[in-house]
């Protein structure tokens, strides 16, 4: 994965048809996905339950482009082997899932992965100011995590802050909870380069008809770069 700070479209397939995530995946990829992200959840660190390490590793040969593996899950550390054998390219671990998240970013990129660290939406920037130099995304929650389709919380401030911190390193600024079109221009303009976007890309269409997944991601894409 390259650097590229240019806005890039991650549909969450925590929206796609849970009886068909091969196909969901190819199809929102033809569509013009630009990253896949893939919401693992425990019943612990938050209220709900998707999947774990071997559903990961048989959606891995459908994903051709990036897998980015977002946790919420508390404890990390014991998993992350098994994320990097599911073969995930971005492993995100939240800031708030536990006292040693120096220690999980320097595992995670000694397993062979990019390091995420995201932050609640009532986590302060600060909270990363001295993970910087070992975290490739930082993953700005804009809704409580644990569910999709959840209203949007404005967290451009937040957003504006660590854009100024990261300065030129190489960190993408991903944005996850709410996004749409309406939303999509006010991260965009803040410094936020990878949206997450579940219903909002699902929303009206099937792998029969994905046609409107490539219709959405076009829109959400086409408002943030209105903005840039
Ligand atoms: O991590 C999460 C929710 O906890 C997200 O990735 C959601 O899946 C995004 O869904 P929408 O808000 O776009 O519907
Ligand atoms: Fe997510």
């Amino acid at each position: 994965m390259s650097f590229d700070r240019s806005i890039k479209i991650a549909p969450s397939i925590l929206s796609a048809d849970f009886a068909n995530f091969g196909q969901e995946i190819r199809a929102i990829e033809a569509q013009g996905a630009d990253w896949v992200h893939v919401d693992v959840m425990d019943g612990h660190f938050v209220p709900n339950l998707t999947f774990g390490p071997p559903a990961v590793k048989a959606f891995r040969p459908h994903v051709k482009t990036v897998m980015d593996v977002h946790l919420m899950i508390s404890p990390v550390d014991a998993y992350i082997d098994a994320y990097a054998d599911a073969g995930a390219d971005v492993l995100t671990a939240h800031v708030e899932a536990g006292p040693h998240t120096h220690r999980t970013l320097q595992a995670i990129r000694g397993a062979g992965m990019k390091a995420g660290v995201a932050l609640n939406p009532g986590t302060p920037a600060e909270a990363v100011e001295h993970l910087l130099d070992l975290t490739d995304v930082i993953c700005v929650m804009t809704v409580n995590p644990g569910f999709g389709g959840q209203k949007f919380i404005d967290m451009t401030s937040k957003i504006r802050k660590l854009r100024s911190m990261i300065g030129d390193r190489p960190v993408h600024i991903e944005i996850d909870g709410g996004v749409d079109p309406t939303t999509a221009p006010l991260v965009a303009a803040a410094g936020a380069d990878v949206l997450v976007a579940g219903s909002a890309v699902f929303r009206g269409g099937s792998v029969g008809n994905a046609d409107v997944y490539g219709e959405n991601i076009r829109n959400i894409r086409a408002a943030a770069n209105s903005v840039l």
